[in-house]
């Protein structure tokens, strides 16, 4: 899908996409956030309290207190994704195929509020045009489809044994 979404874009000799092409892939985008919610980078992250102090959903927290929030845990809660938290579903990030922006709050990937992470669009835009240029060039088949791939805990986040995968360029029929 995202390579059909890619060629109707770009040129089909063009091997990046410009900023205002990635813009306009919506699906695109909604894959990058679908991979995010399921995998993403910082696992998890831990604030201590200065003071005592009341969180937003009226809990108390003590002076010295250490409150972590958990982007792994959250984007696999049915409370918040529904049913199938554990699908792999972009569509769910869409709507008439338009991007559709989820809270945040929800999915608290780059964090949220006034010290959302400063590189986020960067990032988005990165890991974007990485996963066109390979999308667009290669056939990558993973050798164990039925394996979930599974993280390594710590700050940042790493695949438990890699991600064995098959890399073949990509034959474009004339
Ligand atoms: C996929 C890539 C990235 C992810 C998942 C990510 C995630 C995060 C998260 C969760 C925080 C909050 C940390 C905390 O409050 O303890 C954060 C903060 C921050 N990030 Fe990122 N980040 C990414 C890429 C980047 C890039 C590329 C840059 C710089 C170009 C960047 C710059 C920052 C800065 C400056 C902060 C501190 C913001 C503040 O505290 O006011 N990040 N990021």
């Amino acid at each position: 899908r995202v390579r059909e979404e890619s060629d109707q874009v770009m040129a089909s000799n063009q091997e990046f996409a410009s900023y205002e092409q990635i813009r306009e892939m919506h699906y695109l985008h909604a894959v990058v956030n679908e991979s995010l919610r399921l995998y993403p980078p910082v696992q998890f992250d831990s604030k201590f309290a200065m003071e005592d102090d009341v969180l937003p959903d009226g809990t108390f927290v003590r002076k010295g207190t250490r409150v972590t929030y958990h982007p792994y845990a959250m984007g696999r809660m049915e409370g918040i994704w529904g049913t199938d938290c554990m699908e792999f579903r972009p569509e769910r990030w869409l709507e008439n195929g338009a991007f559709c922006p989820i809270s945040p709050f929800k999915c608290p990937v780059f964090q949220a509020g006034i010290r959302v992470c400063l590189g986020k669009e960067l990032s988005l835009v990165e890991m974007k045009i990485v996963a066109l240029a390979v999308v667009r060039k290669f056939d990558v088949k993973i050798a164990t489809p039925e394996a979930a791939p599974r993280f390594d805990p710590g700050l940042t986040a790493m695949l438990s044994g890699g991600l064995q995968a098959e890399i073949r360029e990509r034959v474009i029929a004339e």
